[in-house]
C-alpha cells in the first residue's frame, strides 16, 4: 500500500472512499484522519486552524530544503508575517496590472502553435508548464526577465521535484522532526541551483535603482508587520520560490486538464469557441474581456473540481482537536482531499460527468467548504484569483488558435505527486482553426 501510495496516491483510494464523511485511521505509527464532508472540511480548516495549521511533516521534510521558512511551509507568528507582505502583491486590485504579461506570454504561445505545420504533435503538458513557468518568472521578477533565467529555474525545479520522496516514511513511523531523514543529495543540489538562479534575480531588482513593476519590488516596498524595515534577503528568495512553486504548477496542471477534457467532449469545445468568437474575435484575451468569457471561467472551474491541482491537504495536528465529534490527537495527519471531496455523490450529482454549467452565473454555488481548489480557511491560496486570471486568458487566446486532437492510443491517467498531472506527457496534434 505505502508502495502504490508513493508511486501514486490516487490509486489507493477504494470506490466507497468518495461517499464517506470522515475516515479515522492508523498508518504505521500515526492516526490519520480524513475530512470529506463540508462540515469537517470546516471544523478542520476553519474553526481548528490554529491546531491544525501546520503542514504536514512530509510537506515540510519534502519542501523545506528548497523553500527554507517560506510561508508555504511555515505556521504561527512566522507565517502570519509573512502571510501580511505576500498576499497583498496579488491581491484583486493588481491585477489588471499583473495581466498584460499573461495576455503577451498566451498570445506569442498561440502565434507559435499557430504557425506549426498541419498535424504537428505537441506535448500539451510540457507546453502548459513552459508558458505559465514563463509567466510566473516575467510576474516575480519582472516583464524583461531573460529566457535563459527562466529556463534555468524550471528545469532545477522539475529536478527538484522529481527527486523527492512522496512519502516520507519516517513521519509516518511517527519519528520527532529533528530525527535525520536520509539526505537527497541531488534533490539538495537542485534547491541550491534554484536559490543561487533566484539569488542573482533578487539581488538586480533590487540594487538596481528603478525599475518596472514586479512582485519582488511590491514586497520590497511592504514592511515586515509591526516593524519599519523590509524582509531581508533570505525572506525574499524564500517567499519568491514560494509564489514560483505555488503559482506554477498549478496552473499547467488546470490548463492542460481543461484543454484534455475539451478535446473528449465536442459539446463544450464548440460552445468555449462560439464564446470566445463573440467576446474576441480572434484576438488575445486581456483583462478587460474577463467579464464576457463566463463560459470559459465555467470550464475551468469545472476542470478544478474534477481534477484538482493540489489533490490533496494534510496537516499535522499541534494540538489536540475533535472532528466529527471524535477526538483529533497531538501529531496526528489530519487530510482534506480535494480530490475526494470533489467527487463526494452525497454532496455532487453525477459527480464524475464534466458540466460547467455548474458553475455559469445565475447556478447555484456549490455549498461552502464543498469545492475547495484553492483550500479554505486563513492558509487558502493567496493567488486564487491571479490563477484564475492567468488560466482564463491562457485558455481562451490558445483555443481560438488552433484545434487540438489527442494522439490517438494516449491514455491519460491522472498521477499525484505534490500536484495533479494528466500522466508525464498529454500528445496532442495541432491542427489549424
Ligand atoms: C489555478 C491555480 C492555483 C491553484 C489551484 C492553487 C491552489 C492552492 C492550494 C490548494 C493551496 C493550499 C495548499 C495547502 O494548504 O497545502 C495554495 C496555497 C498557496 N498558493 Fe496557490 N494555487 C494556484 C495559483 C497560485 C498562484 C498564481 C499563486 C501566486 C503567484 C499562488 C500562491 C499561493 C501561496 C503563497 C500559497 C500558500 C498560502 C499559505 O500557506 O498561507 N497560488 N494554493
Amino acid at each position: 500500500m505505502l508502495k502504490l501510495a508513493r508511486h501514486n496516491w490516487l490509486a489507493i483510494w477504494p470506490a466507497g472512499a468518495f461517499r464517506r464523511d470522515a475516515v479515522f485511521t492508523r498508518v504505521l505509527f500515526r492516526d490519520l484522519v480524513i475530512c470529506n464532508t463540508p462540515e469537517t472540511v470546516h471544523q478542520a480548516f476553519v474553526e481548528q486552524h490554529e491546531a491544525f495549521q501546520r503542514k504536514s511533516a512530509q510537506h515540510r521534510h519534502a519542501l523545506i530544503p528548497l523553500l527554507g521558512d517560506g510561508l508555504f511551509v511555515s505556521d504561527g507568528a512566522l507565517w502570519r508575517e509573512r502571510r501580511r507582505v505576500v498576499a497583498p502583491v496579488t491581491h484583486a486590485s493588481r491585477l489588471p496590472d499583473l495581466a498584460p504579461t499573461i495576455t503577451e506570454a498566451a498570445a506569442d504561445r498561440a502565434a507559435a502553435w499557430a504557425a506549426l505545420p498541419p498535424g504537428t504533435t505537441i506535448d500539451v503538458l510540457a507546453e502548459m508548464g513552459r508558458l505559465t513557468a514563463e509567466i510566473i518568472c516575467r510576474t516575480i521578477f519582472g516583464r524583461a526577465l531573460g529566457a535563459d533565467a527562466a529556463a534555468a529555474v524550471v528545469a532545477a525545479f522539475a529536478e527538484y521535484q522529481r527527486e523527492i520522496g512522496q512519502t516520507d516514511i519516517a513521519s509516518l513511523l511517527g519519528l520527532p522532526d529533528w530525527w535525520p531523514r536520509l539526505p537527497n543529495r541531488r534533490a539538495r543540489a537542485a534547491a541550491r541551483r534554484i536559490h543561487a538562479v533566484v539569488d542573482g534575480l533578487i539581488a538586480a531588482i533590487l540594487d538596481g535603482g528603478e525599475g518596472e513593476a514586479s512582485l519582488i519590488r511590491s514586497m520590497a516596498e511592504a514592511k515586515v508587520p509591526g516593524t519599519d524595515r523590509p524582509m531581508d534577503r533570505r525572506a525574499f528568495r524564500n517567499e519568491a520560490i514560494v509564489l514560483f512553486m505555488a503559482g506554477h504548477e498549478t496552473t499547467a496542471n488546470v490548463l492542460a486538464w481543461a484543454l484534455f477534457i475539451l478535446t473528449q467532449d465536442p459539446a463544450s469545445a464548440d460552445r468555449l469557441r462560439a464564446e470566445l468568437a463573440t467576446a474576441l474575435g480572434g484576438r488575445p484575451a486581456t483583462h478587460a474581456d474577463l467579464p464576457a468569457l463566463p463560459f470559459t471561467r465555467a470550464v475551468l472551474e469545472e476542470t478544478m473540481r474534477l481534477y484538482p491541482p493540489v489533490p490533496m491537504l494534510s496537516r499535522q495536528a499541534i494540538a489536540p482537536g475533535e472532528i466529527a465529534g471524535r477526538p483529533v490527537r497531538r501529531g496526528a495527519m489530519v487530510l482534506v482531499a480535494p480530490w475526494l471531496l470533489h467527487r463526494n455523490p452525497t454532496i455532487w450529482e453525477e459527480p464524475d460527468a464534466f458540466v460547467p454549467d455548474r458553475f455559469m452565473p445565475g447556478a447555484p454555488r456549490p455549498p461552502r467548504h464543498a469545492y475547495i481548489p484553492f483550500s479554505t480557511g486563513p492558509r487558502v491560496c493567496t493567488g486564487q484569483q491571479l490563477g484564475l486570471m492567468e488560466a482564463t486568458l491562457c485558455l481562451a487566446t490558445l483555443w481560438q488558435a488552433v484545434r487540438l486532437e489527442l494522439v490517438e492510443g494516449t491514455e491519460v491517467m491522472p498521477v499525484a505527486r505534490l500536484t495533479l498531472r494528466p500522466g508525464e506527457a498529454l500528445p496532442m496534434r495541432v491542427r489549424p482553426a
